[in-house]
């Protein structure tokens, strides 16, 4: 994945900066605390040598002489340093929280604007944009993004504790810090490899395993297979081969553990003999008078407070999760092309039909060696009703995508109005797909989404309802346009399949009452049978009139009262006419048309048969 080839300065620079996006204040105060929760402890172990430092004279002189005074000094910055470590380390806390969120916020934020800003479909279906995207949402699965900040004060503070322990031992020997900050490296070695080894784990035949367990388990408690399991039996078997595909995944874990024992071991005495040396001579040196007893109590707090150069489990992990994340922002940022802002508008009529041409066109789908669209040409003047009609696979679809600017083509020209690119017009295309968008919202937005202006403007939305044949669906809904159309939702209600595509066809004539010109219906209707499908053509048609309009369908007999039929065939236009003119031309189309027809006769038979 490139996201984690971007180097360790490039993720810092892409993590510092997706948190500055929460306001430089905060982040300045945060490195501000930060500093100071981490520096504030080695102050308060130099204070309290200073403290030990002073006692034998207040024993001797009495608390109220002047050569107490040093001790009130001392006792005074150590209460200083305790309660600034404590309401620091507070404030750190509650500023991190308000930047985790604002980090997460800013990751979803950018990603969302790095996609919408895609000119088109291209990029969503590029390997390494998906991976990107994987990694994110996974991030935020496992909560990675909501402890960036967290994680950064945490690593940071240890850091600088471990760091001040270091420059005070430097003040006995100079090898003692580098002893023990070798050892205690060993235990950041020994973390990566734990780590790498989980990350191996998940992301080779041990998710592999833990999937299919994932499944079993599933089998077991989701509704899916709840009948079958019950009625076939299949609880016991379940069960039993859930524990064993669990166990199968861990034993691979707990393998690659066992591999890392070696290491485990080294670090541990590496981490027992830098200690005994460093306390020996310590112990040696406090001995001889070389080091007083303050100083002693001053260099073993050190000595304890250097495990802080060493590994910080849970926070290391969390903050190189969070830096990785950043990474793949980053990486998607530099993968996906941000669209060309469209041009001024020149013309004077932005609303009323649309003309479109496509002048000799090729398009290739990413990963096919050959070309869906070759070499085709069609004019389609202002006003028209046009009917596409060709095989399964013959690239309707892929020609109302290239019309809508949702693809690029390859070579060749897709323009509207005689000159602009489809992707600067697109307020003026309504479009409903096969696949259209059943969205879980209230019902006003799922027809209000052609137009979003109108999104408020009931009359409209009724009458585009109304037109599209669901007019009394709000009055069936328990809260009438304010319904969430998924009963996933408190109050919700789902709808039967032929309900969603009224409003899908509500929501293109919706595009069309706010001022589209182009409206395309690429088999909305194709859960429709063959009568149903070719009374809303034609009622559309109807309803649309001063609308171009381009049908999509392969049942021509649902298009055939189309002003004009496009047959579509190895990538090309190949047949262009009436239906009647079609049909006496006695081409592909007539033929299709014949072969419809006689299917649909012999099904007639076969139903009056049975
Ligand atoms: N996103 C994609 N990536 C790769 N190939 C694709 C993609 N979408 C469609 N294709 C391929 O392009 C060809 C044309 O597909 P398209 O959906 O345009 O055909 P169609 O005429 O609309 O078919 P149908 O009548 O079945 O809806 C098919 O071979 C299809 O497999």
């Amino acid at each position: 994945m490139s996201g984690a080839r971007l180097t360790g300065t490039a993720r810092w620079r892409a993590f510092l900066g997706l948190l500055a996006r929460a306001g430089r204040m905060r982040v300045a105060a945060f490195g501000v605390l930060a500093l100071l929760t981490g520096l504030l402890p080695t102050a308060a172990i130099l204070a309290a040598g200073a403290l030990a430092r002073a006692i034998p004279a207040v024993v001797e002189y009495g608390g109220g002489s002047s050569q107490a005074e040093p001790a009130v000094r001392a006792l005074a910055a150590l209460l200083a340093c305790l309660v600034g470590i404590s309401a620091c380390g507070a404030a750190l806390g509650h500023l991190s929280r308000v930047l985790d969120a604002a980090f997460s916020l800013e990751v979803h934020h950018e990603v969302a604007e790095v996609m919408l800003g895609a000119p088109g479909l291209a990029p969503l279906e590029d390997p390494a944009v998906g991976d990107h995207l994987q990694a994110v949402q996974d991030a935020e699965r496992r909560r990675v993004l909501r402890l960036a900040a967290t994680s950064l004060a945490s690593v940071v503070t240890t850091r600088l504790r471990g760091a001040g322990a270091f420059a005070v031992l430097l003040g006995f020997r100079w090898w003692a810090p580098l002893l023990l900050l070798g050892a205690w490296h060993l235990t950041n070695r020994l973390y990566l490899r734990v780590t790498e080894n989980g990350i191996s784990f998940d992301l080779g035949d041990g998710a592999v395993r833990l999937r299919r367990a994932e499944y079993l388990r599933s089998l077991a408690v989701d509704s899916p297979a709840a009948k079958e399991v019950r009625l076939f039996g299949l609880g016991g078997w379940v069960v039993g081969r859930y524990g064993d595909a669990w166990m199968e995944a861990l034993s691979l874990l707990w393998q690659s553990r066992r591999a890392s024992r070696g290491l485990t071991a080294a670090t541990a005495l590496a981490l027992a003999v830098a200690h005994a040396a460093v306390l020996a001579a310590l112990v040696r040196a406090a001995a001889s008078g070389e080091v007083p007893m303050a100083a002693l109590l001053v260099f073993v707090q050190a000595v304890i407070a250097t495990s802080d150069l060493g590994m910080l489990d849970d926070w290391q992990w969390y903050l190189a999760q969070s830096l990785g994340v950043a990474g793949h922002v980053e990486a998607l940022r530099a993968r996906v092309p941000a669209a060309v802002p469209p041009p001024e508008r020149t013309e004077a009529k932005p609303r009323g039909q649309v003309a479109v041409r496509l002048e000799n066109v090729r398009f290739t789908y990413r990963g096919r060696a050959r070309p869906t669209l070759d070499g085709l040409t069609l004019d389609i003047p202002a006003g028209q009703s046009l009917a596409i009609v060709g095989e399964n696979g013959a690239g309707k679809s892929t020609l109302v995508k290239l019309l809508c600017g949702l693809y690029e083509p390859d070579a060749g020209r897709v323009t509207l109005d005689g000159g602009a690119a489809p992707r600067d017009g697109r307020g003026r295309i309504g479009a409903i797909f096969q696949d259209f968008i059943r969205y879980p919202l209230p019902l006003r937005e799922n027809v209000g989404f052609g137009h979003l202006p109108s999104l408020s403007d009931s009359s409209l939305l009724e009458g585009a309802l109304r037109d599209a044949g669901g007019g009394r669906l709000p009055a069936r809904l328990p809260r009438g346009w304010d319904t969430v159309l998924s009963r996933e939702f408190e109050g919700g209600a789902d709808l039967s399949g032929g309900q969603w595509q009224r409003i899908a066809l509500a929501r293109a004539l919706t595009a069309v009452r706010g001022g589209a010109g182009l409206l395309i219906l690429d088999e909305p209707t194709a859960a429709l049978d063959v009568r149903a499908e070719t009374e809303l053509f034609e009622r559309f048609m109807e309803l649309t009139r001063g609308v171009t309009t381009i049908l999509v369908s392969h049942r021509l007999s649902s298009v055939r009262h189309a002003d004009r039929i496009v047959v579509i065939d190895g990538g090309r236009v190949v047949e262009d006419g009436t239906h009647t003119g079609l049909m006496a031309a006695g081409g592909l189309y007539a033929r299709m048309y014949a072969l419809q027809a006689d299917r649909f006769a012999r099904a007639g038979e076969e139903m009056a048969d049975a």
